[in-house]
C-alpha cells in the first residue's frame, strides 16, 4: 500500500506555489529552532559575532570559505538534532533508553561541528 503523504504529493504534481510553500516551511523551521532551542540562540550570537569580526579583520576569500563551511555545519547539525528530538518526543514521550542514546548521538554531531568551528575560528582569527 502506498503511503498517504507520498500518494498526495504525486496527485498534486509540480506547482510553483507548492515549491514556495516548501521554502516558507523551511523558514518556519529555522524560526522554530531559534525560538525553542537555547543552543540555536547561542549559535546565532556566535554566527553574527564571527561574521562581524570577519568583516572587521578583512578575511581573505579562502578564509571566508572555511568560516561559512564551519557555520553551515553547526546549523545543519543543530537542525537535524532538533528535528530528531521533536520526532523522538512525539513517538516516545516516556523515558526510553534508545531515545536517550539517539539524542546523545545527535548531540554528539553538534559537538563535533562546534569543535570544528572553534578550530576554524582560532585558525583564521589568531593574530
Ligand atoms: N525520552 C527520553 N528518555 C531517556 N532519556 C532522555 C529522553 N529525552 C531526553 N533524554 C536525555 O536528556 C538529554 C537531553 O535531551 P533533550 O530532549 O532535553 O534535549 P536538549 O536539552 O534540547 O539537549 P540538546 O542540547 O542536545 O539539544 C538527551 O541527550 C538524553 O540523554
Amino acid at each position: 500500500m502506498q503511503h498517504k503523504t507520498e500518494r498526495r504529493r504525486r496527485d498534486q504534481g509540480f506547482s510553483i506555489q507548492a515549491r514556495l510553500s516548501s521554502f516558507r516551511y523551511a523558514f518556519y523551521g529555522l524560526m522554530t529552532m531559534i525560538i525553542d532551542q537555547h543552543n540555536a540562540r547561542i549559535h546565532l550570537v556566535a554566527t553574527l559575532s564571527v561574521l562581524a569580526l570577519g568583516l572587521l579583520t578583512g578575511l581573505k576569500s579562502f578564509e571566508w570559505l572555511w568560516v561559512f563551511l564551519a557555520i553551515s555545519l553547526v546549523w545543519i547539525t543543530e537542525a537535524l538534532n532538533t528535528a530528531l528530538e521533536y520526532v523522538a518526543d512525539a513517538a516516545v514521550p516516556e523515558t526510553n533508553e534508545l531515545v536517550a542514546k539517539a539524542k546523545d548521538v545527535a548531540a554528539a554531531a553538534v559537538l563535533i561541528a562546534a569543535t570544528f568551528a572553534l578550530m576554524v575560528a582560532l585558525w583564521v582569527f589568531w593574530p
